[in-house]
């Protein structure tokens, strides 16, 4: 838990996948009685308000002119520390009191899938594959995917199991949890 808070540019990395790909594009509400918005735009009950959490990873008004590139660095300040960015402007996890619980988890989750992969596998993107393209649902995900070739940085017997501690054929503490014992699983899941 300690040694992952150190991997600051991964963060910044990953909340930049988040804001561009939110995993949840799209969040529902409605109020439970007649209300005005901050905006003054009045909602009745019956009100469905659906608000894109994808549009708003790439608003300008948000995020500033740059806000279609991938930049881990506005995650970083000057002094090499994450930055915090409040919420209800990086909205991936939701806002208030409905917001994700298992943010921070899925953190570690994400830092140490990420760095197992990059540490004992070379990634390449597959030549000449399509554009990632969102496909809408639940959801959010690749019209065609994003295809990549894996090959081994270390020897073959390095099973990504070993990084964690755990024995090379079978299930390994939190990788075990997540049914990523398998590093081929594994690179799919951060795919
Ligand atoms: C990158 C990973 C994740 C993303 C982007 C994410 C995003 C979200 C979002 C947008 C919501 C609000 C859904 C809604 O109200 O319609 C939510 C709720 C929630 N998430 Fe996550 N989540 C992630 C991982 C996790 C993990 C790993 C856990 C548990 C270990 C978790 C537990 C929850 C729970 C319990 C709620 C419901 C909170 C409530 O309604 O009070 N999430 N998440």
């Amino acid at each position: 838990m300690v040694d992952v808070k150190k991997l600051v540019y991964l963060h910044g990395a990953l909340c930049e996948v988040l804001r561009l790909f939110p995993p949840i594009p799209l969040e529902r509400k409605q109020p439970i009685k007649d209300d005005i918005l901050p905006s003054g735009h009045l909602v009745d009950s019956s009100t469905k308000i659906i608000f894109s959490f994808y549009a708003m990873g790439r608003s300008e008004e948000i995020w500033e002119k740059d806000c279609l590139e991938f930049k881990p660095e506005r995650w970083i300040s000057e002094k090499g520390e994450i930055v915090h960015i409040p919420s209800y402007k990086f909205i991936s996890f939701n806002a208030g009191p409905r917001t994700c619980l298992g943010k921070d988890m899925s953190f570690v989750q994400m830092k140490m899938v990420a760095s197992a992969i990059l540490r004992y596998y070379c990634v390449q993107m597959v030549e000449d594959h399509p554009q990632v393209i969102p496909s809408l649902s639940i959801t959010l995900l690749m019209k065609y995917g994003l295809k990549k070739y894996f090959s081994d940085a270390l020897p073959r017997h390095v099973h990504i199991c070993e990084i964690f501690g755990g024995p090379a054929d079978g299930q390994c503490g939190l990788m075990g949890m997540l049914s990523l014992n398998d590093p081929w699983m594994a690179a799919e899941a951060i795919a």
